[in-house]
């Protein structure tokens, strides 16, 4: 029997960007007669009411849910649907950053990315890893991420970028990519390096002055960023990278290489692999799971393997 099509749209994603793909979508859909049901989210959080509104309402055996929206959007049905991992989820990107969009190859046209769904839903769905994450404050559920982390100082960014209208204001210029350098600028004056160990499928690694850690299970993050250029999303594993013991005055140069994918064979740039990643430090280093903040260190992460299916 064919899945029923639900979309769920973040109309604000992409500043504003969410709501003019989607009556591009939904165009086409009237257009091919397709039935579908649609759901606009009207504040944070909302996605994932509608998610278990679904669920309370539908047989999931019945239901292909596709994302409209950005990276965030993709993270809480993903979340919402962590005891319904045989849901497939489609994606038709609409954010400012769209990792996910790029880690999986999925068109940046949402006309590319509907035809995408809607020939491939009747064939054998594939399977992605997830990053199943504890923080010592939040134990007893055990939320995910399906891009990667970002820890130390891009988490600190990150929080800035989502706290100011900065973001935004780039945005109505099309001007967005450069809000992430340019508040790393700021922040880079005032920001201290961290002592930070990191136990990896057992073996125990510790580095002095680290100013960021990236663990993904895509090769992207920030927007287009390839932090771990090797990732594979349903490899069994996350990819680390840890950027450590590295001047102020140089850290800038490091930065633009990792900004330009050439930064794996600087010294003081270390990349790590595994499926159970323990990462403990000296003081609290900020940490933004698929660019949302979920809080500091300590974070205990487990990789459940060909967990989420992906249309
Ligand atoms: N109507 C809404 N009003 C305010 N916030 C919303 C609304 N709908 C969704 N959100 C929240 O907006 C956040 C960001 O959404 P999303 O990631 O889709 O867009 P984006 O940030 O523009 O894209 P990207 O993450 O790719 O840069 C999500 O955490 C989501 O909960």
């Amino acid at each position: 029997m064919a899945r029923q099509l639900i979309f769920i749209i973040n109309p604000l994603a992409g500043h504003g960007r969410g709501k003019s793909v989607w009556e591009t979508v939904q165009k086409a859909l009237n257009q091919q007669n397709e039935h579908y049901e649609y759901f606009i989210t009207h504040y944070r959080g909302h996605t994932g009411e509608i998610v278990h509104q679904l669920l309370m309402n539908h047989d999931p055996e019945t239901l292909l849910i596709v994302a409209v929206g950005g990276d965030g959007t993709v993270h809480e049905i993903s979340n919402a649907l962590t005891f319904q991992p045989n849901i497939p989820v489609g994606y038709i990107p609409a954010g400012s950053g769209n990792d996910f969009a790029r880690g999986h190859d999925i068109a940046k046209d949402p006309l590319q990315a509907l035809e995408r769904i809607l020939t491939k839903r009747h064939a054998p769905l594939h399977t992605i890893d997830i990053g199943v994450y504890s923080l010592s404050q939040s134990a007893n559920h055990q939320p995910h991420f399906v891009n990667g982390l970002a820890i130390g100082f891009d988490g600190a960014v990150t929080k800035k970028a989502n706290e100011s209208k900065f973001k935004g204001f780039l945005n109505k210029y099309k001007l967005g990519g450069l809000s992430y350098p340019l508040l790393a600028l700021k922040l880079l004056s005032s920001y201290q390096p961290h002592k930070l160990t990191i136990a990896i499928d057992g073996k125990q690694h510790t580095y002095d002055n680290t100013w960021l850690v990236a663990v993904n299970n895509i090769p992207f993050y920030g927007g287009g960023i390839k932090i771990v250029p090797h990732s594979i999303p349903n490899d069994g594993i996350m990819n680390v990278c840890i950027i450590h013991n590295i001047p102020k005055w140089k850290i800038l140069f490091v930065f633009a290489a990792v900004m330009l994918g050439a930064h794996q064979s600087i010294k003081g740039v270390t990349f790590l692999e595994g499926a159970d990643i323990n990462i403990t430090s000296d003081t609290d280093m900020i940490i933004a799971a698929d660019g949302e903040i979920i809080g500091t260190t300590p974070i205990h992460i487990a990789v459940q393997s060909n967990m989420r299916y992906i249309v």
